[in-house]
């Protein structure tokens, strides 16, 4: 933008200088008329950014003020600092610790610009709720998602917001999960075999489980069960990793690729990857010819024909058998199939056109899939690392029937207290953006029109203000007597909150306790295998090559 204005005005101002009186500008008339325009821009253009990398943030921004990190780089502030951190949230906790009572803290990042980190429970309560449509999400944000999440609700906002969750709230209530009691079951019995069958090909005993593939498998597996309707059986028994990766027991989807690898392009590209994605957020650079972005475009472009056909076939199965009066709706019907029902009778879904609908479904896919998937991994490791705990996980969960249904899940509240401590310590969803849509206060820090904001549930998860001495321990008891603002809705983010809270919870929570309660009862996690590191950058907290060593227990065949 500046590059546009700077350009207009240099040119208006060289036409006025060719016709300004020669005795006033003899040097200027003597060049022509785009020497002097170039300049002029050139002169205009430092100026302006000089004032809005040095001067703006130091000595006019109203954040000025607001405390945060102050070894800075003198053009990018703490964008390098934070992708070469250890973690994805490594310096946001670095930060809260270091200013605990402020209600924000402001960084700067890529040309100086400042951005905005809720610290406080006001500011979360503020930002997330009573405030929550003049904070919306960022350009570059909406760039980076869309390349693969399309238009779904993660990029809607105010009253098509509203009227989209409430089409969608139907297949996310309690009454619909509990339709989904089956695919849970079943896929954590998929799991447990194949557990079994990586010990029988080690020496019969003990077998090693690479945790961030595997549940990503798996969470794949149930995501095409329960929202497109898919058998995709990535994680299978009986099958080897390479059957797996020719998708053969779904032969009715587009070959070329399959759901993991599409998702593996996006949530753990190569380095090459992971600079392209940043970098299209701020400008498009799909189309420079890198063997990266040819991998991107044919995985997105995959991914969008599949969930673009499978809408079109759904439609045509039961609008045909709608017609013929053969049609019988299932109880324990899927995502896309609930909304297709649902838009032909003039139900809760009505309205919803074929891109909202595609959208949804690339949004539900890529939100509920590495979140879920880090959140098991990160469990397997505390249990491997805390034998204690998961003897008294392993002590509840014994007593529950065979197939266990969700209210009988719902009633392990030691399972509840080790779910919720898993995403106080590693909350799977690391940050999310949004931008001030308008000038506006909170907590009398006054946030100019446009400032970029930085939502880091691990800020309120793991505040020592909060949490005491004990916040850094894995303690699953903690959550039995909680006092003050540990009660907060804000201090438990880990799926956000207010109007714009993660439509899955309910799916997510219970889908892990199933597999959990499964896997714990019939297996001991002995121990980490090897040393593995976060990914960073991240959407998610991944431990990317977490090993965990495990064994059968006697008694229990599945
Ligand atoms: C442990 C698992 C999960 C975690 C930690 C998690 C976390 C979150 C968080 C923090 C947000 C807020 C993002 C923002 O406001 O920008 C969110 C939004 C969302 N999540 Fe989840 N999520 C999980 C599982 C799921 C599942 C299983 C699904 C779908 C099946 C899902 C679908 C969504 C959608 C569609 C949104 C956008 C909601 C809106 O803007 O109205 N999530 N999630």
């Amino acid at each position: 933008m500046d590059f546009v204005i700077c350009a207009g005005v240099a040119f208006a101002e060289s036409l006025l200088l060719k016709r300004a009186p020669a005795s006033l500008f003899g040097e200027v008339r003597g060049s022509t008329t785009s020497q002097t325009a170039l300049t002029l821009f050139f002169l205009q253009y430092l100026v302006v950014k000089y004032y809005r990398i040095v001067a703006y943030p130091k000595y006019v921004s109203p954040l000025r003020h607001v405390p945060g990190p102050t070894d800075n780089h003198p053009l990018i502030g703490q964008a390098l600092n934070l992708i070469i951190a250890k973690t994805p949230t490594e310096l946001y906790i670095k930060w809260m610790r270091q200013y605990p009572d402020a209600p924000f803290i402001r960084y700067l990042t890529w040309a100086n610009t400042e951005v905005l980190v809720p610290n406080n429970l006001n500011a979360h309560r503020e930002v997330l709720q009573t405030q929550c449509y003049s904070f919306t999400k960022p350009n570059w944000f909406l760039r980076l998602v869309k390349e693969v999440a399309g238009h779904g609700l993660i990029l809607m906002e105010g009253d098509e917001h509203r009227a989209h969750r409430r089409m969608l709230a139907g297949p996310f209530s309690l009454k619909n999960i509990r339709k989904l009691e089956p695919i849970f079951q079943e896929k954590a019995k998929d799991i447990c075999r194949y557990f079994d069958q990586s010990i029988a090909e080690g020496d019969g005993k003990r077998g090693a489980i690479d945790c961030t593939t595997t549940f990503s498998k798996a969470i794949l597996d149930i995501m095409g069960s329960a929202i497109l309707g898919l058998d995709l059986n990535y994680v299978k028994p009986g099958e080897t990793s390479d059957d797996v990766s020719t998708q053969a027991n779904n032969s009715n989807l587009k070959p070329g690729c399959t759901f993991h690898e599409a998702y593996d392009v996006f949530f753990a590209p190569d380095t090459m990857g992971k600079i392209l994605l940043v970098v299209n957020g701020i400008m498009p650079v799909r189309w420079l010819p890198l063997q990266a972005n040819r991998e991107f475009l044919h995985a997105m472009g995959w991914l969008n024909d599949v969930l673009r056909t499978l809408i079109r076939d759904r439609y045509k199965q039961v609008s045909e058998s709608k017609a013929k009066n053969e049609y019988e709706s299932k109880d324990s019907r899927d995502l896309v199939t609930f909304i297709v029902e649902e838009n032909l009778t003039g139900g809760v879904t009505e309205g919803m056109g074929e891109e909202e609908f595609l959208g949804h479904l690339l949004e539900f896919m890529a939100a509920g899939h590495d979140t879920s998937a880090n959140m098991l991994s990160w469990s397997l490791y505390v249990l491997a690392t805390n034998q204690d705990i998961q003897e008294k996980l392993r002590n509840e969960v014994k007593t529950l029937p065979d197939s266990p249904s969700y209210t009988e899940l719902d009633k392990l509240s030691y399972l509840e207290n080790f779910c919720k401590e898993i995403l106080r310590l590693y909350s799977p969803s690391t940050t999310y953006q949004r931008g001030a849509e308008h000038d506006v206060v909170v907590e009398g820090v006054h946030i100019p029109k446009g400032t970029l904001l930085d939502l880091c549930p691990s800020v309120t998860l793991l505040n020592p203000l909060i949490w005491g001495e004990s916040v850094d321990e894995v303690d699953p008891d903690r959550w039995d007597s909680l006092e003050g603002d540990q009660t907060s809705l804000y201090t438990f983010s880990a799926f956000s909150n207010g109007p714009k809270i993660c439509i899955g919870k309910l799916f997510a929570m219970f889908e892990i306790k199933t597999i959990l309660a499964e896997m714990v009862r019939n297996f001991k996690f002995v121990e980490v295998a090897k040393p593995f590191a976060i990914e960073n950058p991240g959407f998610t907290l991944r431990p990317a090559g977490l090993e965990v060593r495990l064994e059968r227990l006697k008694g229990r065949d599945v």
